[in-house]
């Protein structure tokens, strides 16, 4: 593991049972509160962003805007918020999709992307996938690209990965840490 990996594992904090009994859920405000961590990995987030050629980066509600928000200005890119439904003003396009402890349904503007976008999709864990596969969905739909996937973190005991990557087509699914 390099020191980077050590230094973001070391500020997240599982908590059992939450929000649900049997979900060990992964809680990344250690790390918020940490300017050393969060810098880390708004910086290793715009690598990926460069290297994928991506044009903008969408954030999934709500720990991904707080994570995406940053990589964005750090990458020169605009931000796009995937939100719950219900939230955004503007005609949207929807999903409907499950996730590791329910279900939910996401929304992005229509005009927020366009043909020849490459979205870079950022959020903090890859459980299910649902939710990620939920927003490629929709990016698609919205008439731009994938650039790829990047989170945090990926529960391996999930099985997230290789549904995403079939979703995916080709482009990259970029997780930072395996638990
Ligand atoms: O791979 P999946 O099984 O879909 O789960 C991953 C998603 O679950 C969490 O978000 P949540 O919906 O709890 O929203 P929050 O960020 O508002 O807490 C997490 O931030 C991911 O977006
Ligand atoms: N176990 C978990 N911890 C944090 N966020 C999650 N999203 C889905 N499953 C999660």
């Amino acid at each position: 593991m390099t020191d980077i990996q050590e230094l973001l594992l070391s500020r997240i904090r599982d908590v059992a049972d939450y929000p649900e009994p049997g979900v060990l859920f992964k809680d990344i405000t250690p790390l918020l509160a940490d300017p050393a961590a969060f810098t880390a990995l708004t910086d290793a987030f715009a690598e990926i962003a460069a290297r994928t050629g991506a044009t903008k980066v969408v954030g999934l509600e709500a720990r991904g805007f707080i994570l995406g928000a940053p990589v964005a200005l750090r990458a020169g890119l605009g931000f796009i918020p995937v939100r719950k439904a219900g939230k955004l003003p503007g005609a949207t396009l929807s999903q409907a999709y499950d996730l590791e402890y329910g279900s939910a349904e996401i929304e992005v503007h229509a005009e927020d992307l366009a043909t020849g976008d490459r979205v870079l999709i950022v959020d903090d864990v890859l459980a299910t996938g649902g939710t990620a596969e939920a927003s490629i969905q929709l990016i698609r739909r919205a008439g731009a690209r994938v650039a790829g996937v990047a989170v945090l973190m990926e529960l391996g005991f999930l099985d997230g990965r290789p549904r995403l990557e079939a979703a995916l087509d080709g482009a990259p699914l970029e997780s930072l840490l395996t638990v």
